[in-house]
């Protein structure tokens, strides 16, 4: 049997894309909400505080190893906002729609070259509830906020994240393609490594 990891996430979007990236950690993956484990609230100041407080919450109520993803986009516009605020960059519980909305309208008037952004993402993957060392990987992907909407793939602020090298919004890359340069393929690329290490070891 193979061992249960529990996914710390509730977000549709990010848990599709994270369940081809582990997949090849050879465990079997739960998302929290089928084990009925309540959202926490991201109180960090930062991603890492906040992928580890979303971690050690699953762990803590699963009593099995948790992972955990903390993202987010910085703009340099604006001063590396929306940050660890994305999610709630247009209130507590706004949609990506409203977001985006809000993203474009603080960007209006900025020319193509002052638009420069990135995704960040932690991942932090804790083994249980008092895991004193956990495995944190970071990724982070450059790119630029377009002006208008484009593509129906991805989630969040895919569809305004021009991709540097093909000129194409994120939500335009295949699922394939947005794993292999994203801010989460990479983190998961290293996390995987860490692990490897550690169970060779
Ligand atoms: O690849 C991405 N493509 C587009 N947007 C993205 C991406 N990666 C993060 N983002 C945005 C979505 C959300 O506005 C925020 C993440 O917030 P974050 O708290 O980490 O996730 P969440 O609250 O949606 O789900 P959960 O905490 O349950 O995992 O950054
Ligand atoms: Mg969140």
């Amino acid at each position: 049997m193979r061992r249960k990891l529990v996914l710390a996430s509730n977000n549709a979007g990010k848990m599709r894309e994270l369940q081809a990236l582990i997949s090849m950690l050879g465990f079997e993956i739960v998302p929290q909400g089928a084990l009925g484990i309540p959202e926490v609230e991201e109180t960090g100041a930062s991603f890492v505080e906040n992928a580890l407080i979303k971690a050690y919450h699953a762990a803590r109520h699963s009593g099995l190893p948790a992972i955990a993803d903390d993202s987010g986009l910085e703009v340099n516009a604006l001063g590396g906002a929306p940050g660890v605020y994305s999610a709630r960059y247009a209130g507590p519980s706004a949609s990506d729609d409203e977001n985006i909305d809000k993203l474009l309208a603080a960007l209006d008037g900025i020319e193509p070259g002052r638009r420069g952004a990135r995704f960040r993402c932690v991942m932090a993957l804790v083994r249980d509830a008092d895991d004193a060392d956990p495995i944190i990987a970071e990724g982070c992907w450059e790119g630029r906020i377009g002006q208008t909407r484009r593509g129906g793939g991805g989630f969040g602020y895919d569809p305004v994240f021009i991709v540097p090298e093909t000129g194409l919004s994120a939500a335009e890359l295949s699922p394939a393609d947005k794993n292999r340069l994203s801010h989460r393929g990479q983190a998961a690329s290293i996390l995987a490594d860490r692990l490897r290490d550690l169970l060779s070891n």
